[in-house]
Protein backbone atom coordinates (compact mmCIF):
# COMPACT_ATOMS: atom_id res chain seq x y z
CA UNK A 1 0.00 0.00 0.00
CA UNK A 2 1.34 3.44 -0.95
CA UNK A 3 -1.41 5.72 -0.36
CA UNK A 4 -1.19 6.60 3.22
CA UNK A 5 1.13 9.40 3.67
CA UNK A 6 2.51 10.73 6.48
CA UNK A 7 2.63 14.75 6.73
CA UNK A 8 4.62 16.05 9.35
CA UNK A 9 3.85 19.55 10.78
CA UNK A 10 6.14 22.02 12.36
CA UNK A 11 5.78 25.89 12.93
CA UNK A 12 7.63 27.85 10.26
CA UNK A 13 9.86 30.14 9.66
CA UNK A 14 9.83 33.97 7.78
CA UNK A 15 10.88 33.66 4.02
CA UNK A 16 13.89 35.58 4.91
CA UNK A 17 15.60 37.93 7.79
CA UNK A 18 14.61 40.81 6.03
CA UNK A 19 12.30 42.97 8.11
CA UNK A 20 9.38 42.89 6.53
CA UNK A 21 9.53 38.72 5.57
CA UNK A 22 9.90 38.79 9.41
CA UNK A 23 6.76 41.33 10.07
CA UNK A 24 4.48 39.19 7.37
CA UNK A 25 5.45 36.39 9.53
CA UNK A 26 4.84 37.35 13.32
CA UNK A 27 1.71 39.10 11.52
CA UNK A 28 -0.09 35.49 10.32
CA UNK A 29 1.73 33.71 13.85
CA UNK A 30 0.46 36.26 16.15
CA UNK A 31 -2.77 36.94 14.39
CA UNK A 32 -3.73 32.96 15.04
CA UNK A 33 -6.55 33.10 17.51
CA UNK A 34 -5.03 29.93 18.81
CA UNK A 35 -1.63 31.88 19.70
CA UNK A 36 -3.14 35.02 21.09
CA UNK A 37 -6.46 34.33 22.02
CA UNK A 38 -7.92 37.56 22.26
CA UNK A 39 -11.18 38.99 20.92
CA UNK A 40 -10.15 40.21 17.30
CA UNK A 41 -10.35 43.87 17.99
CA UNK A 42 -8.01 43.82 20.83
CA UNK A 43 -5.93 40.78 19.20
CA UNK A 44 -5.55 43.18 16.18
CA UNK A 45 -4.53 46.13 18.40
CA UNK A 46 -2.02 44.27 20.63
CA UNK A 47 -0.18 42.16 17.77
CA UNK A 48 -0.13 45.80 15.75
CA UNK A 49 1.69 47.47 18.38
CA UNK A 50 4.19 44.38 18.90
CA UNK A 51 4.56 44.78 15.08
CA UNK A 52 6.31 48.31 15.65
CA UNK A 53 9.49 47.11 17.34
CA UNK A 54 9.71 43.15 17.28
CA UNK A 55 10.01 42.63 13.62
CA UNK A 56 13.77 44.46 13.26
CA UNK A 57 14.67 43.04 17.05
CA UNK A 58 13.56 39.75 15.46
CA UNK A 59 15.40 40.24 12.03
CA UNK A 60 17.99 40.95 13.31
CA UNK A 61 17.59 37.40 16.09
CA UNK A 62 16.95 35.40 13.06
CA UNK A 63 20.00 36.88 10.98
CA UNK A 64 22.32 35.60 14.09
CA UNK A 65 21.45 31.87 13.43
CA UNK A 66 20.35 32.09 9.96
CA UNK A 67 22.23 29.20 7.67
CA UNK A 68 23.60 29.81 4.30
CA UNK A 69 20.48 27.25 3.13
CA UNK A 70 17.84 28.97 5.25
CA UNK A 71 16.12 28.79 8.55
CA UNK A 72 17.62 26.03 10.37
CA UNK A 73 14.29 24.89 11.83
CA UNK A 74 13.16 23.87 7.99
CA UNK A 75 16.53 22.91 6.86
CA UNK A 76 16.00 20.23 9.63
CA UNK A 77 12.47 19.70 9.36
CA UNK A 78 13.43 18.89 5.87
CA UNK A 79 16.16 16.29 6.88
CA UNK A 80 13.58 15.16 9.19
CA UNK A 81 11.37 14.60 6.51
CA UNK A 82 14.17 13.04 4.32
CA UNK A 83 15.35 10.47 7.39
CA UNK A 84 11.60 9.15 8.14
CA UNK A 85 11.16 7.96 4.70
CA UNK A 86 13.22 5.52 5.45
CA UNK A 87 10.96 4.28 8.36
CA UNK A 88 7.36 4.44 6.62
CA UNK A 89 6.41 2.81 3.77
CA UNK A 90 3.18 3.36 3.87
CA UNK A 91 3.59 6.33 1.55
CA UNK A 92 4.82 9.66 0.65
CA UNK A 93 6.36 11.78 3.47
CA UNK A 94 5.38 15.33 3.13
CA UNK A 95 6.45 18.35 4.97
CA UNK A 96 4.62 21.35 5.63
CA UNK A 97 4.71 24.43 8.11
CA UNK A 98 1.52 26.00 10.59
CA UNK A 99 2.91 29.87 9.54
CA UNK A 100 4.53 30.46 5.84
CA UNK A 101 6.00 27.75 3.13
CA UNK A 102 5.61 25.11 2.67
CA UNK A 103 1.98 25.22 3.90
CA UNK A 104 -0.61 22.92 5.28
CA UNK A 105 -3.11 23.78 2.42
CA UNK A 106 -0.33 23.49 -0.36
CA UNK A 107 0.94 20.19 1.33
CA UNK A 108 -2.14 18.39 1.35
CA UNK A 109 -3.68 19.42 -2.21
CA UNK A 110 -0.75 18.24 -3.61
CA UNK A 111 -1.20 15.06 -1.39
CA UNK A 112 -4.66 14.58 -2.68
CA UNK A 113 -3.48 15.62 -6.42
CA UNK A 114 -1.16 12.43 -5.49
CA UNK A 115 -3.84 10.10 -5.35
CA UNK A 116 -3.54 9.73 -1.05
CA UNK A 117 -6.19 8.34 0.52
CA UNK A 118 -5.28 8.46 4.18
CA UNK A 119 -2.99 11.21 6.06
CA UNK A 120 -1.32 10.78 9.30
CA UNK A 121 -1.01 14.25 10.37
CA UNK A 122 1.60 14.87 12.86
CA UNK A 123 2.33 17.93 14.31
CA UNK A 124 6.11 18.43 15.70
CA UNK A 125 5.09 19.11 19.61
CA UNK A 126 5.85 16.69 21.97
CA UNK A 127 3.33 18.41 24.50
CA UNK A 128 0.20 19.80 23.54
CA UNK A 129 -0.88 23.23 23.44
CA UNK A 130 -3.83 25.15 21.83
CA UNK A 131 -0.92 27.07 20.11
CA UNK A 132 0.83 24.52 18.61
CA UNK A 133 -1.29 21.14 17.86
CA UNK A 134 -4.92 22.63 18.21
CA UNK A 135 -3.62 25.24 15.39
CA UNK A 136 -2.56 22.64 13.48
CA UNK A 137 -4.81 20.58 13.18
CA UNK A 138 -7.72 23.63 12.73
CA UNK A 139 -6.08 24.18 9.51
CA UNK A 140 -6.27 21.12 8.31
CA UNK A 141 -9.58 21.09 8.41
CA UNK A 142 -10.59 23.86 7.27
CA UNK A 143 -8.39 22.84 4.18
CA UNK A 144 -10.02 19.22 4.11
CA UNK A 145 -13.44 21.60 4.26
CA UNK A 146 -12.41 24.30 1.85
CA UNK A 147 -11.16 21.90 -0.99
CA UNK A 148 -13.61 19.50 -0.22
CA UNK A 149 -10.57 16.85 0.01
CA UNK A 150 -11.75 13.40 0.45
CA UNK A 151 -9.26 12.04 2.54
CA UNK A 152 -8.91 10.15 5.85
CA UNK A 153 -6.71 11.98 8.42
CA UNK A 154 -5.55 10.19 11.15
CA UNK A 155 -3.94 12.40 14.28
CA UNK A 156 -0.47 11.64 15.95
CA UNK A 157 -1.26 12.87 20.04
CA UNK A 158 1.33 14.44 21.33
CA UNK A 159 3.85 12.12 22.65
CA UNK A 160 5.35 14.03 25.48
CA UNK A 161 5.50 10.14 27.22
CA UNK A 162 5.95 7.75 24.86
CA UNK A 163 8.69 5.34 25.30
CA UNK A 164 10.26 5.65 21.76
CA UNK A 165 10.61 9.25 21.65
CA UNK A 166 11.97 9.37 25.61
CA UNK A 167 14.52 6.83 24.62
CA UNK A 168 15.92 8.67 21.53
CA UNK A 169 15.80 12.05 23.57
CA UNK A 170 18.17 10.05 26.24
CA UNK A 171 20.27 8.62 23.45
CA UNK A 172 20.69 12.48 21.58
CA UNK A 173 21.50 13.89 25.25
CA UNK A 174 24.11 10.93 26.73
CA UNK A 175 27.22 12.21 25.16
CA UNK A 176 26.20 15.31 26.58
CA UNK A 177 25.74 13.89 30.33
CA UNK A 178 28.67 11.80 29.92
CA UNK A 179 31.66 14.72 29.58
CA UNK A 180 30.25 15.72 33.17
CA UNK A 181 28.31 19.28 34.02
CA UNK A 182 26.83 20.79 37.68
CA UNK A 183 23.58 20.60 36.14
CA UNK A 184 20.80 20.38 33.94
CA UNK A 185 18.34 22.87 33.00
CA UNK A 186 15.11 21.50 30.81
CA UNK A 187 13.77 24.63 29.32
CA UNK A 188 10.64 24.69 27.35
CA UNK A 189 8.91 27.16 25.92
CA UNK A 190 6.36 28.99 27.95
CA UNK A 191 2.22 30.16 27.62
CA UNK A 192 0.77 32.42 28.90
CA UNK A 193 -1.18 31.27 31.90
CA UNK A 194 -4.28 32.15 30.56
CA UNK A 195 -3.82 29.37 28.12
CA UNK A 196 -3.41 27.02 31.05
CA UNK A 197 -7.01 27.95 32.29
CA UNK A 198 -8.53 27.77 29.07
CA UNK A 199 -7.65 23.63 28.42
CA UNK A 200 -8.04 22.70 31.91
CA UNK A 201 -11.41 20.69 32.15
CA UNK A 202 -12.34 21.46 34.79
CA UNK A 203 -11.59 24.72 34.95
CA UNK A 204 -9.29 24.81 38.82
CA UNK A 205 -7.15 22.27 38.67
CA UNK A 206 -4.19 24.23 36.74
CA UNK A 207 -1.90 26.35 38.68
CA UNK A 208 -4.11 25.57 41.68
CA UNK A 209 -0.92 24.47 44.35
CA UNK A 210 2.65 24.23 43.83
CA UNK A 211 2.12 20.53 42.97
CA UNK A 212 -0.75 20.62 40.39
CA UNK A 213 1.17 19.57 37.62
CA UNK A 214 2.79 16.24 39.75
CA UNK A 215 -1.29 15.42 40.53
CA UNK A 216 -2.37 15.78 37.25
CA UNK A 217 -4.08 12.24 35.32
CA UNK A 218 -6.43 11.75 33.33
CA UNK A 219 -8.41 14.80 30.96
CA UNK A 220 -6.54 17.03 32.99
CA UNK A 221 -3.05 15.66 32.29
CA UNK A 222 -4.37 15.39 28.25
CA UNK A 223 -4.76 19.08 28.09
CA UNK A 224 -2.46 20.52 30.55
CA UNK A 225 1.18 21.91 28.57
CA UNK A 226 3.14 22.31 31.71
CA UNK A 227 2.00 18.56 33.18
CA UNK A 228 3.28 17.17 29.66
CA UNK A 229 6.67 19.31 30.38
CA UNK A 230 7.20 17.84 33.95
CA UNK A 231 6.01 14.31 32.59
CA UNK A 232 9.02 14.11 29.46
CA UNK A 233 11.30 15.19 32.09
CA UNK A 234 10.79 13.07 34.58
CA UNK A 235 11.19 10.18 32.13
CA UNK A 236 13.70 12.00 30.06
CA UNK A 237 15.84 11.93 33.96
CA UNK A 238 14.72 8.48 34.90
CA UNK A 239 16.64 6.96 31.49
CA UNK A 240 19.31 8.99 32.35
CA UNK A 241 20.06 7.81 35.62
CA UNK A 242 19.63 11.34 36.73
CA UNK A 243 18.86 12.19 40.63
CA UNK A 244 16.36 14.93 41.22
CA UNK A 245 18.48 17.23 42.63
CA UNK A 246 20.67 17.21 39.07
CA UNK A 247 17.87 18.37 37.31
CA UNK A 248 15.39 21.03 36.84
CA UNK A 249 12.16 22.68 34.74
CA UNK A 250 11.77 26.34 33.48
CA UNK A 251 9.86 28.46 30.67
CA UNK A 252 11.49 30.46 28.10
CA UNK A 253 10.49 32.76 25.02
CA UNK A 254 8.09 35.66 27.06
CA UNK A 255 6.17 37.81 25.24
CA UNK A 256 3.57 40.77 26.40
CA UNK A 257 2.51 41.75 29.52
CA UNK A 258 0.58 39.06 30.82
CA UNK A 259 1.74 36.35 33.15
CA UNK A 260 3.21 33.80 32.06
CA UNK A 261 4.12 29.60 33.17
CA UNK A 262 6.61 29.85 35.80
CA UNK A 263 9.53 28.84 36.64
CA UNK A 264 10.83 31.65 33.79
CA UNK A 265 13.58 30.21 32.39
CA UNK A 266 15.63 33.78 32.31
CA UNK A 267 15.39 33.64 35.95
CA UNK A 268 16.51 30.28 36.42
CA UNK A 269 19.66 31.21 35.05
CA UNK A 270 20.72 33.57 37.66
CA UNK A 271 20.11 31.47 40.65
CA UNK A 272 21.74 28.26 38.83
CA UNK A 273 24.78 30.74 38.51
CA UNK A 274 24.55 32.40 41.93
CA UNK A 275 23.97 29.00 43.48
CA UNK A 276 27.66 28.16 41.70
CA UNK A 277 26.47 26.14 39.04
CA UNK A 278 29.50 26.74 36.90
CA UNK A 279 28.61 24.27 34.10
CA UNK A 280 25.32 24.37 33.10
CA UNK A 281 23.49 21.46 30.60
CA UNK A 282 20.50 23.44 28.64
CA UNK A 283 18.35 21.15 26.69
CA UNK A 284 14.88 22.26 25.43
CA UNK A 285 12.49 19.33 24.51
CA UNK A 286 9.76 21.24 23.93
CA UNK A 287 11.63 21.59 20.48
CA UNK A 288 12.49 18.98 18.15
CA UNK A 289 14.18 21.27 15.95
CA UNK A 290 16.49 23.50 16.04
CA UNK A 291 15.58 27.25 15.81
CA UNK A 292 15.79 30.92 16.96
CA UNK A 293 14.61 30.13 20.42
CA UNK A 294 16.95 26.91 20.89
CA UNK A 295 20.32 28.71 19.03
CA UNK A 296 19.61 32.26 19.69
CA UNK A 297 17.32 32.84 23.04
CA UNK A 298 19.44 29.91 25.28
CA UNK A 299 22.78 29.36 23.25
CA UNK A 300 23.41 33.16 22.31
CA UNK A 301 21.86 35.00 25.07
CA UNK A 302 20.68 33.03 27.76
CA UNK A 303 24.93 31.38 28.11
CA UNK A 304 25.53 35.28 28.06
CA UNK A 305 23.43 35.81 30.95
CA UNK A 306 24.22 32.78 32.74
CA UNK A 307 27.80 33.60 32.46
CA UNK A 308 27.67 37.54 33.21
CA UNK A 309 25.61 35.55 36.34
CA UNK A 310 28.88 33.80 37.64
CA UNK A 311 28.37 30.63 35.58
CA UNK A 312 31.62 29.37 33.08
CA UNK A 313 30.21 27.09 30.63
CA UNK A 314 26.26 26.79 29.00
CA UNK A 315 26.27 23.66 26.97
CA UNK A 316 23.12 23.87 24.55
CA UNK A 317 22.21 20.14 23.83
CA UNK A 318 21.26 19.88 20.25
CA UNK A 319 17.14 18.85 19.70
CA UNK A 320 16.51 15.43 18.30
CA UNK A 321 16.86 17.08 15.16
CA UNK A 322 17.00 14.21 12.37
CA UNK A 323 18.64 11.61 14.19
CA UNK A 324 18.05 8.11 12.42
CA UNK A 325 16.61 6.91 16.43
CA UNK A 326 14.37 9.69 16.63
CA UNK A 327 13.09 9.15 12.52
CA UNK A 328 12.32 5.91 13.75
CA UNK A 329 10.57 6.45 16.61
CA UNK A 330 8.59 9.23 14.96
CA UNK A 331 7.87 6.86 12.18
CA UNK A 332 6.63 4.47 14.48
CA UNK A 333 4.39 6.74 16.97
CA UNK A 334 2.34 8.10 13.35
CA UNK A 335 2.01 4.67 12.56
CA UNK A 336 0.15 3.80 15.70
CA UNK A 337 -1.89 6.90 15.05
CA UNK A 338 -5.18 5.88 15.28
CA UNK A 339 -7.50 9.13 16.18
CA UNK A 340 -9.30 10.53 13.28
CA UNK A 341 -9.67 14.02 12.47
C1 LIG B 1 1.81 34.60 22.35
C2 LIG B 1 2.91 34.25 21.78
C3 LIG B 1 3.45 32.88 21.62
C4 LIG B 1 2.97 31.66 22.09
C5 LIG B 1 1.76 31.37 22.93
C6 LIG B 1 3.87 30.65 21.62
C7 LIG B 1 3.77 29.28 21.88
C8 LIG B 1 4.64 28.30 21.41
N1 LIG B 1 5.60 28.43 20.41
C9 LIG B 1 6.27 27.25 20.24
C10 LIG B 1 7.31 26.97 19.35
C11 LIG B 1 8.03 27.94 18.65
N2 LIG B 1 7.90 29.29 18.76
C12 LIG B 1 8.81 29.91 17.93
C13 LIG B 1 8.98 31.26 17.75
C14 LIG B 1 8.16 32.25 18.27
N3 LIG B 1 7.17 32.11 19.22
C15 LIG B 1 6.54 33.32 19.42
C16 LIG B 1 5.44 33.58 20.24
C17 LIG B 1 4.64 32.61 20.87
N4 LIG B 1 4.84 31.26 20.89
C18 LIG B 1 7.20 34.28 18.57
C19 LIG B 1 6.84 35.74 18.48
C20 LIG B 1 8.19 33.61 17.85
C21 LIG B 1 9.09 34.18 16.75
C22 LIG B 1 10.44 34.52 17.15
C23 LIG B 1 10.46 35.79 17.92
O1 LIG B 1 10.12 36.83 17.39
O2 LIG B 1 10.82 35.69 19.11
C24 LIG B 1 9.57 28.88 17.26
C25 LIG B 1 10.77 29.08 16.33
C26 LIG B 1 10.44 29.56 14.92
C27 LIG B 1 11.68 29.71 14.08
O3 LIG B 1 11.53 30.21 12.96
O4 LIG B 1 12.80 29.35 14.44
C28 LIG B 1 9.08 27.66 17.70
C29 LIG B 1 9.52 26.29 17.25
C30 LIG B 1 5.70 26.32 21.15
C31 LIG B 1 6.16 24.87 21.30
C32 LIG B 1 4.70 26.97 21.87
C33 LIG B 1 3.79 26.48 22.91
C34 LIG B 1 4.02 25.56 23.74
FE1 LIG C 1 6.59 30.33 20.08
FE1 LIG D 1 -1.84 22.04 34.76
Amino acid sequence: MTDHALLLVNLGSPASTSAEDVRAYLDQFLMDPYVVDLPWPLRRLLVSLILIKRPAQSAHAYASIWWPEGSPLIVISRQLQDAVREYWPHGPVALAMRYGQPSIESELLSLAKQGVKRVTLAPLYPQFADSTTTTAIEEARRVLRAHDLKLQVNLVDPFYDQPDYLDALAASAKPYLDQGFDHLLMSYHGLPERHLHKTDPTGSHCLKGADCCQRAQGQILANCYRAQCYKTSEGFAKRAGLRPDQWSVSFQSRLGRAKWIEPYTETRLDELAKRGVKKLLVMCPAFVADCIETLEEIGDRGREQFIAAGGQELVLVPCLNAQPQWASALAAISARASRLL
